[in-house]
């Protein structure tokens, strides 16, 4: 397009400052008309371009977050490496999970200590952590806190794995992407993969299961049983699920290690309350006993969420309270944790006749 503007007799003659500026300009033009052309045509072609580029950006960031530094990652490699956690934002501990100290001794005994002291444990196949763990109960009762808790404290990383990452995909793409979940690990381990809400991926096998899915959760299978056989292998998938019973009965068998955690009781639901209040500005009369009677039926979510009720009635007072008389917001006392209880308890009440609703209809 630039050549045919200048006539041929000219083409030996060396060009003026103007006609360079102007031949330039053009080249320029045409470069960036191409460029842009060519993006519209990709993302035409492919409308997963974007999201496949901004995935490999944050696949790339996480990496160098997590000390993972030349190993080379596949295109469905980088999208599962997306779901990696920022270690940065996993400050949880042990410290942080009240009330489950039984929980948390066996998964000191079969997860943690395997992989800290390797040496004591190599002779033996017996004693080798799990490959499958499955935490199960109601929801809100600790499940999530508890698998970033141990990867935390085994040193693990962690992957996050929703899903509907594998399965809201074309035909083919979530075979390569389930694939994609275990080379991945065996690259950045030792690593968990976490993956709540298991039953809604791997549920018991029917014949109205469409033959994607079917195949899906074969492969899954197969590759998970890859990780038994290596013994040197550091990645444990962790599941998370409040309907037990939905699981399929040969993903029950791969997670040999389970646990319960249950709506806690009265005196779980002490120490949790002691643990979420433990740095907050409460009243010394403060009774967390009879606090901790007044809850049953609330998991560890509910009483964070109650507290915080309690904690902003002290601030709203603040707010209407007149500047000259009070400096600071008042502490937390029984009387605004006894308010924020019977609120959330009727916002609880409500959320089961909605729900009942909702069945009902
Ligand atoms: N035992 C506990 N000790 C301390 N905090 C808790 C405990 N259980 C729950 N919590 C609080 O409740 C929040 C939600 O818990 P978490 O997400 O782990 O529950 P979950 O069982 O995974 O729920 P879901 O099934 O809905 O995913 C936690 O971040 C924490 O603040």
């Amino acid at each position: 397009m630039v050549l045919k503007e200048l006539p041929v007799e000219n083409l030996s003659r060396p060009l003026s400052r103007n006609e360079l500026i102007g031949l330039l300009f053009r080249l320029s033009l045409f470069g960036a008309v191409t460029f842009v052309t060519i993006r519209w045509m990709l993302d035409a072609i492919d409308p997963t371009r974007k999201q496949k580029m901004e995935a490999q950006k944050q696949a790339e960031k996480l990496m160098r977050k997590i000390g993972v530094k030349n190993v080379k990652l596949s295109e469905y490699e980088m999208s599962i490496a997306a779901h990696l956690v920022d270690p940065l934002s996993m400050h949880m501990s042990w410290g942080d999970v009240a009330g489950l100290d039984d929980v948390i001794m066996e998964l000191k005994e079969t997860v943690i200590l395997p992989v800290q002291k390797k040496h004591l444990f190599e002779n033996s196949r017996l004693l080798q952590p799990p490959k499958g763990v499955l935490l199960h109960g109601p929801p809100g009762c600790g499940k999530t806190l508890i698998a970033k808790a141990t990867a935390k404290e085994a040193g693990f990383r962690f992957i996050n794995l929703q899903p509907s990452t594998l399965t809201d995909k074309w035909y083919g793409e979530s075979q390569k992407l389930t694939n994609a979940v275990f080379t991945l690990a065996m690259k950045i381990q030792p690593v968990i993969i976490f993956i709540d809400e298991i039953d809604s991926f791997l549920r018991n096998r029917s014949s109205s299961d469409h033959e994607a899915t079917a195949m899906m959760k074969a492969q899954f299978m197969s590759l998970w049983d890859g990780l038994d056989t290596d013994y040197n292998c550091q990645v444990i998938i962790m599941g998370a699920t409040n309907r037990p019973q939905d699981l399929d009965s040969a993903i029950l068998r791969r997670m040999p290690t389970r646990f319960h955690i249950n709506q806690p009781s009265a005196r779980q639901r002490e120490q949790i309350l002691h643990l979420i209040l433990e740095n907050e500005s409460v009243e010394s009369s403060v009774d967390l006993k009879e606090v901790a009677k007044e809850t049953e039926g609330f998991s560890g979510s509910d009483l964070r969420e109650m507290c915080r009720d309690a904690a902003l009635l002290c601030v709203r007072d603040f707010i209407h309270s007149d500047d000259s008389v009070c400096e600071s917001i008042r502490s937390i006392c029984q009387a605004d944790l006894r308010t924020s209880v019977s609120k959330m308890k009727k916002s609880k009440t409500l959320g089961n006749v909605a729900l009942l609703h909702v069945a009902l209809d």
